[in-house]
Parts: structure tokens; C-alpha cells; sequence
């Protein structure tokens, strides 16, 4: 029988099965950032234990960073803790640190394919959820807690049960200012936050194949709001031409057995998947979420729904409880929403295509006076692009606040970028759970050009709609 392009990845990386089924995979590279290492190295030392391949290991500051600028000091006491223990405890065991002001930082998530870290058939866990992102390149990219990281940094191996194979398959063609954010929120709203749960997803279909690697990222990045363990799209040579010129690849002979290998890494014509998925890109619009989980997502032309229109119970609570704290009515038109802050950034959309996207529609217009927009660079190399480009003059003429340093920022409010309680924003980010960007924050998940149409029109909007 056939086998999934994940299966192959896993056979590929098996170590040992165990007879309670938990696989032992061999890990091609272990990345990490503040958030949740600091008891994994404490526990590594405690037993005596050395990190067993510090070269297949990278850290990068992210969550708690400052990005007004790269020499502030990090404010909040246990943040600036966190992140002094990343820095002593990769000095200790040799690991590279991508610091804040180093040319290479950036999220995690983002900086891997860009240094060319991230490559078509490889084993990739980091102590974050939206490792998922990486799957983007054909690879296995699974998010791990602390006790995981602790394993991984002392045997360079990951415990794990397999999890059952998911097809989305995406035909046609997305409509222009339909983007890979809209076609996740729109499959998050039709399987549910949990649709995706117990299997690792792989995107297929015309749709897919056309989407370039920043599209394929965002996508994969959402997987895991899906409830997905992981998210894949087969490499192409949208994949190979990415990859061709990053640091570290290949070249010549090398380089064409490279892709010889990569190019087997594609589910058999014959391989059955657990579930299946299709949807027609043709039939999708931009989308917008109105709750509390990315599920609770709706087309930008639809209006509030009514909890009543939830068949299921808890669905009905749920969405009674986010009409609540989002402070909506049913009905409310979603053009009808104004907003205090537009944030273009995070792991889903910070790369250089979607500051391009933010800034074709911020071209020759301004921010509403009432809006305070920022747009927050994934890596310090995104900045650079973005500036080499001239996007910063776009932002700064239009009266967005383009920042200096790159990081996660008001996606998860974990450094000093948050909404004041009761603030409502439009974010390009992956969750909208109630506090997510601060407390009592409210947040509409967005494209990055739905975010700069907002941020001009002062509500809810499209770029047609300017
Ligand atoms: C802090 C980190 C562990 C967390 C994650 O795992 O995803 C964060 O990145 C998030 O997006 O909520
Ligand atoms: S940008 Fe947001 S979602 Fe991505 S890793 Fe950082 S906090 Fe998590």
C-alpha cells in the first residue's frame, strides 16, 4: 500500500517502536526560545546530563523581546529572568543563541527557513506550538512541552504516538485578495478548533501548489488551531527555488541529490488518509474572526451570528460567552466594526510578503486618525528586505509605527506590546482567546491586507472597499 509524505518522513526518522506504540523518532533539529527551556536545562543539569547534539540545537529570543528597539532593556522582571537563563544556559551547553541585535534573529518559526535550517524531509521539534509553520517545506515540524525539550536536549530523540493522516484538499484557485490567512480561518470555522485533532494534516490541491512558501507558512502555522499536531505541504519547486540560494545548501552534485531526495517526499497516488477534507477555493472570501477561538470566523461580507444559530450546545455557549467579552451584538455587520489597533506581524504573518501585502494597500493612504497601527518585522532580515524595498518609507509616510526589532510582540503580549482592557484590534496573529494580546483585549483576526485596509478605514475592511 501506498504511503502519506508523512509517513515517510517518520519511517525515515524511526529509531525503535515500544510495545505500547509510542514511536522513538530521531530528531534532525531541536529549536528554542525562552518560553519553557529555563526547567529543561535546569533539569538536564540536575542529572548530570550534557546536551547530546548541541549542533542540530538553536535558540532564538522572541517571545519577551523589547521591538521599540534592540537595545532596550526587557521590562517585566521575570521576562528579562527567562531570558537571561536562555542566554547563560546556551553559553553553558553550547548552544547558538540568535540574540536580539544579531543580524540572524527573528521568531523562531520564521528565522528557520530563512537560514536554511529548515529543509524538505527533516525532523523538526521546538518547545512552541507553531512549529507546525515549518511543515510548510515538506518537513515534520511538531511543537513539544518542557519535559519533551529535556529529552530531546539529552538524546536528541522524541517519545511519540503516531497520529492518523488528515487530507485538506484545496481546489481551484484562490480569488485575488483571497489569501492563505483567509483559507485557514475559513477551514477553522468549517472543522472546528478541534478538526484536526489526533492527526498531522497535509495540504493539497491546485490552490496549494500555487501558493508561495510565505502563504504555505501561514497556512501550516494554523494547523495546530485546528487542533493538528502538525501541518505539511509536499516540496515543490516553489519549496526548491526558496531554498536554493539560503545559507548552507548545497550546491552542484550535492545540491542535485538533495533534490532527487526531496522530490520523493509527496504522498503515494495510492496512500489512504483517516479523513479527508475538500474545499473550493474559488468559493472563499476574505475572512475575519468575531469570537474568542479562531473558529468563530466568518466571511468579512457576514455580519455577527446569533448564538441561537449554533445547533450544538456548547458551540451556543461558546459563542454567547465571546459575544460577550468581544462586546457584539448578532447581526452587527463585520464591515460595521471599528477598531483601536491594527498589528501586522507574528509567526503567521510577518514575512516579506506579507509586509508587501500590508504596504500595496497603505501606498499613498493614511491610517485613520482614530487607529494605532504597528507592524512588527518577523526577523531582523524581514526588516532589512522590508527597508532594502522602501516598505518602511510606505509605513512611516501612511503613519504606521514600522518597528525596529522583530519578535513575537502583540501577538501574545508577552513583552511590552499590549492592548489596554476593553481595546479591540484587528491582528494578523493565529489566536484570539480572551487576554491573548493583554488583558481584556479583544482581537479580530485578520489578513495582513485586511489589517491595512483597517487600519485606512477605521473598521473592518478590504482593500476593494477603499
Ligand atoms: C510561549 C509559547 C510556549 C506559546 C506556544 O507554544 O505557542 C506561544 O508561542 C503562543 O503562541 O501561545
Ligand atoms: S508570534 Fe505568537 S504564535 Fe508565534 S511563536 Fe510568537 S507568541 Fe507564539
Amino acid at each position: 500500500m501506498g504511503k502519506t509524505l508523512t509517513q515517510k518522513i517518520w519511517e525515515e526518522h524511526l529509531v525503535r517502536r515500544d510495545s505500547t506504540g509510542e514511536d522513538l523518532l530521531y530528531v534532525d533539529l531541536h529549536m528554542l526560545h525562552e518560553v519553557n527551556t529555563p526547567q529543561a536545562f535546569d533539569s538536564l543539569r540536575a542529572a548530570g546530563r550534557t546536551v547530546r547534539r548541541p549542533e542540530l540545537t538553536v535558540a532564538t529570543e522572541d517571545h519577551n523581546t523589547p521591538t521599540v528597539s534592540t537595545s532596550r532593556a526587557i521590562q517585566r522582571p521575570d521576562a528579562l529572568e527567562q531570558s537571561s537563563l536562555l542566554r547563560s544556559n546556551c553559553a553553558e551547553f553550547g548552544v547558538r543563541l540568535h540574540r536580539l541585535g544579531e543580524p540572524t534573529q527573528g521568531i523562531v518559526h520564521v528565522i528557520g527557513p530563512e537560514l536554511g535550517l529548515t529543509r524538505p524531509g527533516m525532523t523538526i521539534v521546538c518547545c512552541d506550538s507553531h512549529t507546525t509553520t515549518q511543515g510548510a517545506f515538506g518537513t515534520l515540524a511538531l511543537g513539544i512541552g518542557t519535559k519533551q525539550v529535556e529529552h530531546v536536549l539529552a538524546t536528541q530523540t522524541l517519545s511519540i504516538r503516531r497520529p492518523g493522516d488528515m487530507a485538506v484538499t484545496v481546489s481551484g484557485r484562490l480569488p485575488d485578495g483571497t489569501t492563505a490567512k483567509d483559507l485557514v480561518l475559513a477551514l477553522i470555522a468549517q472543522i472546528g478548533t478541534a478538526g484536526g485533532q489526533g492527526h498531522l494534516i497535509e495540504y493539497r490541491g491546485e490552490a496549494i501548489s500555487r501558493m508561495s512558501m510565505e502563504g504555505r507558512m501561514t497556512l501550516c502555522n494554523m494547523s495546530v488551531e485546528a487542533g493538528s499536531r502538525a501541518g505539511v505541504v509536499a516540496p515543490d519547486e516553489t519549496t526548491f527555488d526558496y531554498l536554493r540560494h539560503r545559507p548552507g545548501m548545497p550546491t552542484g552534485a550535492d545540491w542535485a541529490a538533495e533534490l532527487a531526495y526531496w522530490r520523493t517526499l509527496v504522498s503515494d497516488d495510492d496512500a489512504t488518509f483517516d479523513r479527508e477534507v475538500d474545499i473550493d477555493a474559488a468559493a472563499l472570501t476574505p475572512y475575519v474572526s468575531w469570537g474568542t477561538n479562531p473558529a468563530q470566523s466568518v466571511s468579512l461580507d457576514g455580519r455577527v451570528p446569533a448564538p441561537t444559530a449554533f445547533t450544538d450546545p456548547a458551540e451556543r455557549t461558546a459563542a454567547e460567552r465571546a459575544l460577550a467579552y468581544m462586546d457584539l451584538r448578532p447581526g452587527q455587520l463585520m464591515r460595521d466594526l471599528a477598531v483601536d489597533t491594527v498589528f501586522v506581524g507574528s509567526c503567521t504573518n510577518s514575512r516579506i510578503e506579507d509586509l508587501r501585502a500590508a504596504a500595496a494597500v497603505l501606498q499613498g493612504r493614511k491610517v485613520a486618525d482614530s487607529i494605532q497601527m504597528i507592524i512588527v518585522p518577523g526577523s531582523a532580515a524581514v526588516r532589512r528586505q522590508a527597508c532594502a524595498e522602501g516598505l518602511d518609507a510606505v509605513f512611516t509616510a501612511a503613519g504606521a509605527d514600522f518597528r525596529q526589532a522583530a519578535g513575537c510582540s502583540m501577538c501574545a503580549a508577552l513583552n511590552e506590546d499590549r492592548l489596554r482592557p476593553g481595546q479591540r484590534a484587528a491582528s494578523t496573529s493565529n489566536r484570539n482567546f480572551e487576554g491573548r494580546q493583554g488583558r481584556g483585549s479583544r482581537t479580530h483576526l485578520v489578513s495582513p491586507a485586511v489589517a491595512a485596509a483597517t487600519a485606512v478605514a477605521g473598521t473592518l475592511a478590504a482593500p476593494t472597499d477603499l
